[in-house]
This record gives structure tokens, C-alpha cells and sequence, in this order.
């Protein structure tokens, strides 16, 4: 059999049956008797729901091939990834990425194909060059036709790497406040790029320590003297031929960091750096060769790559990582055996604790809810977009508030949740071989690169008073009929009292799609109030709003909350047609509404919305709920179809042999192979300084 037809072979036997059994290690053929016991009878279809999340049966079709191609080459093995230094994990990342280069241009996957997504999920991320990928994205949102028809292919042939120089040591997010300046020289037909200060020093961005020969420098314009606010262009640091910086090009490492090891974050300087007048990216704005300013965008048009960027980290990164924690964490908790629930019994099941349930369904729910979510947002999101780039910006407000508090949203539960099913896993979850704290230690980026997400809620706040007061407009005025969609509750008949009855009444969507709707709008307008009474008692309007922030911030999470479990009840309904599906969905939606109410219980009880006896109907129901889910933990999280290798993890593989992979791969560390020379060093005379006097 050649190489190819065994790896068809391969190919052929995941397709065919959902056997995930992949570490090729002696014990993993043998599904734990624990954790098949789990799998015996499910409750739905568990391929059908994989490709529900896949977007239908060719899609995971397609995935798993991509998956059998990269697992299958050694090269990308992520086995040593925990005894691995800064610098290795670059190197390994660098390599992984050379090398998927290669097999992409083999196979013909382009940087924004559907298998590079794949071959990014299966590698885990675990790749150098990300931000070569967000370089395109900017490309193609703020440059012109003639930019992109020239800059995509460089970058796409890897003739160039490219990274977005954005922060600054001095400014992350407030981004009129950047320093950098791009001066135009009308003489030379050139922009002069240049760092005045210390703090104008570009710091964080990805790929610029060690790697790019390119960067996307975001610059304070100035033409003709003016200022005209930040705009983007593409600035050559390092030389095609042997990589050295550029004249007037200072940069490096920024050092070490809590994760993202494989990426060389760097700081960047340009003394009077000269480009082409054509490298500033110009769809929304120009500069003609005698320093005429043409704007043909709006003031914040070159902020388009975050929106961009931001809908699309949800589903492919961020996410992604608190799934693949509630995969680790919950098939663990079925083979951890831990005191008994009956003196008579056999030690438990962990999982059996209603505790525990407590601990990882909501985040289980959570990463459900937000993939559905995620995935309407980017429909949303193809619906503008097109129009955005050819200069139509109506629904620009409403994508920027949705984008920016969902991505504040999902990173911080992701964050949160993560770090609950690394606890949950007690002892071994403090373990990097659980593969849990580098997940955690990785997500926990997500609520500040993009755009930190205090500031992003409050972009979120800013958008929800405005449609409040647009919403106010006397009635029957067109402005009230024009709120933007996901504000069109704003306006909706609200009820002043919940009716449910019973905990039973709580399981409808509708009830507490309408309850959280509620305390949304309550906050919404406590907020707007608030600045109107700072207002009224003689504070200017930006002292008003920052005195009001902490109850906006409060307001924007509402909304979010509401935004998501509206869009995951709404995302149920359309599965009628897989009823079993639907049902263990529809707990999970429950659950993930419930949990919220009883998280923030005051903000129900505080005008009377519901009553202390109905908080109790919803403890009743959501405890109901968390011994449903019980029996479907494990087909849920196996939906999810991440391959053993993309997990790695010792406590999380489909076969559920946690001891002895835990076992053998502590074995397998340095520390236990190489010998000790501390030993011959210090222990042996410490030990021996004794000898002389026992
Ligand atoms: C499949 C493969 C995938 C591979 C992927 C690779 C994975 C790699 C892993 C992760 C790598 C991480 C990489 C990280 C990169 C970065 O972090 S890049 C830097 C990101 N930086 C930020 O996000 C900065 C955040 N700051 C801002 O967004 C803004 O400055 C601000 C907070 C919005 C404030 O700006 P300001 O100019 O002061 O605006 P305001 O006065 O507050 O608002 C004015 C109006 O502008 C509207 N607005 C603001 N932002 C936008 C926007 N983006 N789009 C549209 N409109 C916007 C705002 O709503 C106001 O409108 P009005 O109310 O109508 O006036
Ligand atoms: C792993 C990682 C990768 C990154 N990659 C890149 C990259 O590739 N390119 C790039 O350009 N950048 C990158 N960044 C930088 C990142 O985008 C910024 O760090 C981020 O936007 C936050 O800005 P900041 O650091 O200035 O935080 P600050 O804004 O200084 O935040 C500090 C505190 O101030 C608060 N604050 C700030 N402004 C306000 C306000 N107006 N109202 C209320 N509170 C406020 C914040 O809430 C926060 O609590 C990366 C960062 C990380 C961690």
C-alpha cells in the first residue's frame, strides 16, 4: 500500500464511523469502560449534531480530511509543545507554518479557504504568521482594488510577511491618541514615517519581533499640515534579501509573555522612514499627489479591519478554546472517581456531583450558545459588509456595537469558563499535560487584544443610549421605526411582572427571552437616566458619562445576554426537523438563560420583575435541568469533534485512559530523561556536607 492510499485508508475509517481513538498509543484502542457505559445509549444522533455545527455533512466531511492530512504528518505532532522554551515554540510555530504553506500550495487552500480554517482548528492555533492573516483582512477592508490586486498575492505566495501595527507603548485603545506619523512630502510623492517619542513605539503587534518583512503601520496623517486622524500603510521594515532591518528601522521582542509563545509580539520605530505615496491603503480616503485630502469614507472608516477582525476571532479562536476545555473537563469528571454518594455505592462518578454538573454545564451551554450566536453574527456580518466596502454605511453602528459586545462577551466567558473546568479537574487540571492552563492562559488574551473589553462594552453602551433616545421620539415619528434590529426591543410592549407560575413556566424561551429583554431595557434606560440627571444637575456631558460608566457597563452586558439567548433560542427553533437534537439543545438553552437570571438575581428582583418565590422556580428548574443535561454530557461535548491530537491533552482524549496517558507522558518529560545536574552541582555536596558529622 503506498503512502497515499494508506492515508486514504486513514481517511476512509474516521469518515466512516465516529471512532476518534488517534494517539496511536497501545491503550487507546480500548474505550475506558467508564466512558463508553457514557456513549451507549444517546439520546440523538451525535455525527448528525457535528455536522449541524459544521454547517452540513460536506463541510465535516471536508474538516476531517483536512484533520487526517495534518495529523498524519509529524511535523505538526504538538506532542512536545509542554517542555518546549519561548524560543522553541517559535520555531516549532514558524516550522508548522512553512510547512502548511507547503501543503496548501500542493492542494490549492488559500489563506481565507475553508480547509486553512480547519488546518488552523486541527493545529490548535499552535502556528507563527496569525497576524499575516489579519494583514489580509486589513488589506481587503481598507485597501483600494488596485492595493489588493498588488499586496494580496505577495501575501499570499508568502513573498512577503506581514503584520498590523496598531498599539503603541503609550495607546492601546484610544486610537486618536496614537503618535506615529505619517507626514506627506509632496515633492517626493512620499509619506515620511516616524516615532517622535518613546511611547509613539509600536509594541504588542504579532509576527513583528522576529518575523515581518512588512508592516501595516496604523499613523496619525498629516497632509498639507493638517492632521487627519489614523490611517493604515504598508511600511517594509526588514530587506527581502537577507531579513535585516531596514534604514531607520528599529525592532524586536517585547520579551516574555503568559502565552502566545509561538508568536513574536514586537516593538517597532521608524525614524523618517520614506514609502510611496501608494502605500497608503486608500478605499475610504486618498491623498493626491499635490497633498489634496480626499475623504471618502467617515472619520472612523479605517477602524473597519478590528469589526472585521473581531466577528471572526468568535468563531475561530476564541471560542474554540472554552469548547475544547468543557470536551477535556467533562470527559474527565466521567472517569474521576471520587468518594461515593451512598456508603453502599461504588465511588463516583465526579460528574455525578450535582456540584460539579454546576460547574461545567453552563460553560458547556455557553460555548453552544455562543457558537450559534457567532455564527448568525457572521451572517449579519456578510449581509453589511459588502455594502460597507463599497461606502454604504448604515449598518455599520449596529455591526460595530454587535461585534464589539459579543467579542467582549465570548472572550470574557470563555476566560471564566475555562479557568472553572481547569479547577474542576482538581489536582491534574494544574497539570499542562490536562492542556488546560494553556488554554486558559490563551483565551484570557481575547479580553484585551481587540480591543479591551471594559472599552468595547462601553462602545456597545454608547450605541444603546443613543437608540434609547432615538427610540423615545414621539410616536409614530420614522426615526422610531428605523431602530436598528437588535434594538428593536427597545420599543416592544414590556410586561411589568413575570407570569410564570411555576418553575415548569421557565422553560419556555419566550418567558425568558421576554425577562431578560426586560432587565435589559430597565438597565438600558437606568443608564440613559442617570446621564440625563449628571446632565440636568450641571456636569458637562463627557464628566456625565464617564460618572454614569459602571451602569452602562452594566446595561451593555444585559443586552448582550439578551442578544444571545434570543439568537440561540431563535437558532433551536429552525431544528424541528431533528427533534432529538432540538430537545438536548433546548436544555442547554434553558440552562444557559437560567444560569444568567440567577447570576444576577438583583437585577430581576430590583423593580419587582419577578418576585423572590419565582427566583426560586428558576433555582428549581435550572437544578432539573443540570441531572437532564447529566446523560447527554458526554455525546455533547463529542460533538464537538476535536481530535485527540488538537486537544492535547492527557485528561480529555475520546478513549478516557486518563491515568495512563497521564502516566506515560510524565515519563516522557526532560526533567525525568535527562538526567540531573543540579544533582552533581548542589545536592550531592549539600547531601555530603553532612557525611562528616553523622
Ligand atoms: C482561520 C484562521 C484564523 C487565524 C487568526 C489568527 C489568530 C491569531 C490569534 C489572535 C491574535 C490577536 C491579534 C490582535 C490584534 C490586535 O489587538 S490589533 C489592535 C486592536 N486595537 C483595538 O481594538 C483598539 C480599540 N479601540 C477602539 O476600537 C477605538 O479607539 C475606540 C475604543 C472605539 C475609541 O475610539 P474613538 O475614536 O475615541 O471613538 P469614540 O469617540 O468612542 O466613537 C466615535 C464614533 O465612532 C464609532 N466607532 C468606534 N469604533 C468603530 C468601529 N470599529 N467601526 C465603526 N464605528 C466605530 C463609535 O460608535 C462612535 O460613533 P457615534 O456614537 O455615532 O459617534
Ligand atoms: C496577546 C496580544 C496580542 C496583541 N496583538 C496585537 C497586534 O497584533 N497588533 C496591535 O496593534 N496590537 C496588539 N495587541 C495590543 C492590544 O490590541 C491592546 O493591548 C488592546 O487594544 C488594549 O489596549 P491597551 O493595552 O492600551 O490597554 P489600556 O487602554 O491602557 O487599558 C488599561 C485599562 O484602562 C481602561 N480604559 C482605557 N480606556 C478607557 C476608557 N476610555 N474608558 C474606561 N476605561 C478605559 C481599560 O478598561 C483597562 O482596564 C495585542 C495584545 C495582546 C495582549
Amino acid at each position: 500500500m503506498t503512502g497515499e492510499e494508506e492515508l486514504d485508508r486513514q481517511i476512509q475509517a474516521r469518515m466512516g464511523s465516529p471512532a476518534r481513538v488517534s494517539m496511536g498509543d497501545a491503550w487507546s484502542w480500548q474505550v475506558h469502560p467508564d466512558m463508553e457505559s457514557e456513549r451507549r445509549q444517546p439520546s440523538f444522533d451525535v455525527e448528525r449534531l457535528t455536522n449541524i455545527l459544521d454547517g452540513g455533512a460536506e463541510n465535516t466531511a471536508l474538516r476531517r480530511k483536512v484533520e487526517s492530512i495534518i495529523h498524519s504528518d509529524p511535523v505538526f505532532s504538538l506532542k512536545d509543545n509542554y517542555f518546549m522554551s519561548q524560543n522553541e515554540r517559535y520555531e516549532a510555530g514558524v516550522k508548522k507554518k512553512f510547512h502548511l504553506h507547503m501543503i496548501a500550495q500542493r492542494l490549492g487552500w488559500s489563506e481565507q479557504s475553508r480547509e486553512f480554517r480547519y488546518a488552523f482548528r486541527a493545529l490548535t492555533g499552535d502556528l507563527a504568521l496569525g497576524l499575516h492573516h489579519i494583514f489580509l483582512k486589513s488589506l481587503q477592508s481598507l485597501g483600494s482594488e488596485e492595493q489588493i490586486a498588488k499586496w494580496a498575492p505577495l501575501c499570499h505566495e508568502f513573498r512577503i510577511i506581514a503584520t498590523y501595527a496598531q498599539t503603541e507603548l503609550g495607546h492601546g485603545t484610544y486610537l486618536q491618541g496614537l503618535e506615529t506619523e505619517a507626514t506627506y512630502d509632496a515633492d517626493t510623492q512620499e509619506f515620511v514615517m516616524h516615532s517622535p517619542t518613546l511611547t509613539a513605539t509600536k509594541w504588542w503587534p504579532g509576527d513583528l519581533g522576529r518575523s515581518a518583512t512588512h508592516a501595516l503601520v496604523l499613523a496619525q496623517l498629516i497632509c498639507s499640515g493638517a492632521r487627519q486622524g489614523m490611517h493604515a500603510f504598508i511600511v517594509p521594515i526588514r530587506s527581502l534579501q537577507d531579513h535585516t532591518l531596514l534604514p531607520g528601522v528599529t525592532a524586536g521582542d517585547i520579551g516574555p509573555k503568559m502565552d502566545f509563545e509561538y508568536t513574536d509580539n514586537g516593538f517597532l520605530q521608524l525614524d523618517h522612514v520614506r514609502i510611496p505615496r501608494e502605500n497608503m491603503l486608500s478605499r475610504f480616503a486618498q491623498v493626491l499627489p499635490d497633498g489634496t485630502y480626499i475623504k471618502l469614507g467617515t472619520a472612523q472608516s479605517n477602524y473597519l479591519s478590528m469589526v472585521v477582525v473581531r466577528v471572526g476571532l468568535l468563531l475561530d479562536e476564541i471560542n474554540p478554546l472554552l469548547e475544547k476545555a468543557c470536551v477535556i473537563a467533562i470527559r474527565y469528571s466521567v472517569i474521576r472517581r471520587q468518594s461515593r454518594l451512598r456508603p453502599s455505592d461504588p465511588e463516583a462518578k465526579v460528574l455525578d456531583y450535582q456540584t460539579q454538573q454546576h460547574k461545567l454545564f453552563p460553560q458547556l451551554a455557553a460555548a453552544y450558545a455562543f457558537h450559534f450566536m457567532g455564527t448568525s453574527l457572521q451572517e449579519f456580518f456578510q449581509e453589511s459588509y459588502s455594502a460597507i466596502l463599497d461606502r454604504d454605511f448604515s449598518l455599520l453602528p449596529e455591526l460595530h456595537a454587535l461585534s464589539s459586545g459579543l467579542k467582549a462577551m465570548v472572550s470574557e466567558f470563555c476566560t471564566q469558563g475555562a479557568e472553572l473546568c481547569r479547577r474542576a479537574c482538581g489536582g491534574h487540571g494544574y497539570s499542562k499535560l490536562s492542556g488546560l492552563p494553556s488554554l486558559v492562559s490563551r483565551v484570557t488574551a481575547s479580553c484585551t487584544y481587540e480591543g479591551e473589553n471594559t472599552v468595547l462594552y462601553l462602545q456597545v453602551a454608547r450605541f444603546l443610549v443613543k437608540s434609547y433616545l432615538q427610540a423615545q421620539a414621539s410616536p409614530g415619528s420614522t426615526s422610531k421605526t428605523s431602530l436598528p434590529q437588535s434594538v428593536a426591543y427597545l420599543t416592544a410592549p414590556d410586561l411589568a411582572r413575570c407570569p410564570a407560575r411555576r418553575a415548569a413556566d421557565f422553560l419556555h424561551p419566550e418567558l425568558y427571552t421576554r425577562a431578560w429583554a426586560h432587565v435589559a431595557v430597565r438597565l438600558i434606560k437606568d443608564s440613559a437616566h442617570h446621564l440625563q440627571t449628571r446632565l440636568q444637575s450641571g456636569a458637562d456631558e463627557y464628566e456625565a458619562w464617564n460618572q454614569t460608566t459602571v451602569i452602562h457597563l452594566q446595561a451593555a452586558k444585559a443586552h448582550c445576554y439578551y442578544i444571545t439567548v434570543k439568537g440561540f433560542a431563535e437558532a433551536l427553533q429552525k431544528l424541528n426537523h431533528e427533534p432529538a437534537i432540538q430537545q438536548a439543545l433546548q436544555r442547554l438553552c434553558d440552562l444557559f438563560a437560567l444560569h444568567g437570571i440567577l447570576s444576577t438575581a438583583g437585577d430581576f428582583l430590583h423593580d419587582g420583575f419577578l418576585s423572590g418565590a419565582q427566583v426560586d422556580m428558576v433555582r428549581s428548574a435550572y437544578l432539573d435541568l443540570l441531572f437532564l443535561i447529566r446523560k447527554d454530557a458526554i455525546s455533547l461535548t463529542d460533538a464537538f469533534d476535536f481530535t485527540d491530537q488538537c486537544l492535547n491533552s492527557a485528561l480529555g482524549c475520546y478513549d478516557g485512559n486518563v491515568y495512563e496517558r497521564l502516566f506515560y507522558w510524565a515519563q516522557k518529560s526532560p526533567t525525568n530523561t535527562q538526567g540531573n545536574p543540579a544533582y552533581q552541582k548542589y545536592l550531592r555536596p549539600l547531601l555530603q556536607s553532612w557525611r562528616s558529622k553523622l
